[in-house]
């Protein structure tokens, strides 16, 4: 495969191990060029970790994740973001302590040289005009919507083709999710490519092309929103929104 290929990212029969628990058996799914996929199931069903296997920060036990046409395999977490991976983590993980400006600066030290990343900081600093009245200010102190903001500045400091994002709408309330969701429709029209796990599968449906239903490790089932929305038996057993 080279870099013309139709996916971003492939996973062929992943499996995720901690100790003796099979967090995730042998799933298979892509995100096309230019795609939303939306990874969907109950808490415990092997959405983060599929995520972290993806991103390099849990090992693969077994099977293979190929990013841009290349297997991953052995290959660091930070070579996967240099490699253009953005990654928004569950809970956001920002730094409460540094003010806005800072987690950006921090961001921004791995994955460009000091003058691209004063102006990628300044473009966050457009895109999220809240950002850029609060860059100061320190991040612990923003609202949790403005946290997740931040995280997805923070992962686009890197300039990503693809984003991991994991539950960015958690917590939120309603109007900063229909705000992070609109964020989340404009980057796709910018051209960057997205892993979605949610909670949220009516919202996640709306915006995905592809999606994926994780139960128990496994894949319950996978396709085109609209048939996953309209498959009942599969909306009762594992999507409770
Ligand atoms: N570090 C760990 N050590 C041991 N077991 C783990 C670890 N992380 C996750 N697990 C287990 O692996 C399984 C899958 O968890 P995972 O967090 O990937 O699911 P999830 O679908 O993302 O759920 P959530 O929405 O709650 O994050 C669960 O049974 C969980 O208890």
């Amino acid at each position: 495969m080279t870099g013309q290929s139709d996916t971003v990212l492939d996973v062929e029969a992943l499996d995720v191990r901690y100790g003796p628990v099979r967090a995730v058996r042998g799933i298979s799914f892509g995100v096309a060029r230019g795609g939303i996929t939306a990874l969907l199931g109950a808490n415990g069903a092997g959405k983060s970790s599929t995520l972290m296997a993806i991103a390099g920060v849990v090992p693969v036990a077994s099977g293979r994740v190929s990013l841009f046409g290349k297997p991953t395999a052995k290959t660091t977490p930070d070579a996967i973001v240099r490699s253009g991976v953005g990654i928004c983590p569950e809970g956001r993980r920002i730094f409460a302590s540094l003010s806005v400006e800072e987690n950006l600066i921090v961001a921004g030290t791995a994955v460009a040289t000091p003058q691209v990343a004063a102006t990628r900081r300044e473009e966050m600093m457009e895109r999220f005009p809240i950002l850029g009245e609060r860059r100061r200010q320190l991040a612990g102190l923003l609202s949790g919507g403005e946290q997740q903001m931040l995280a997805v500045a923070r992962a686009l400091m890197g300039a990503p083709k693809l984003l991991l994002m994991d539950e960015p709408s958690l917590g939120l309330a309603p109007q900063m999710v229909d705000t992070i969701f609109s964020i989340i429709e404009e980057l796709q029209r910018e051209g960057i490519s997205i892993l979605l796990v949610e909670q949220n599968a009516a919202l996640a449906l709306e915006v995905a092309n592809h999606a994926v239903v994780m139960a128990n490790g496994e894949i319950a089932g996978q396709g085109a929103p609209a048939d996953l929305a309209g498959d009942t038996l599969l909306k009762s057993a594992y999507l409770a929104a």
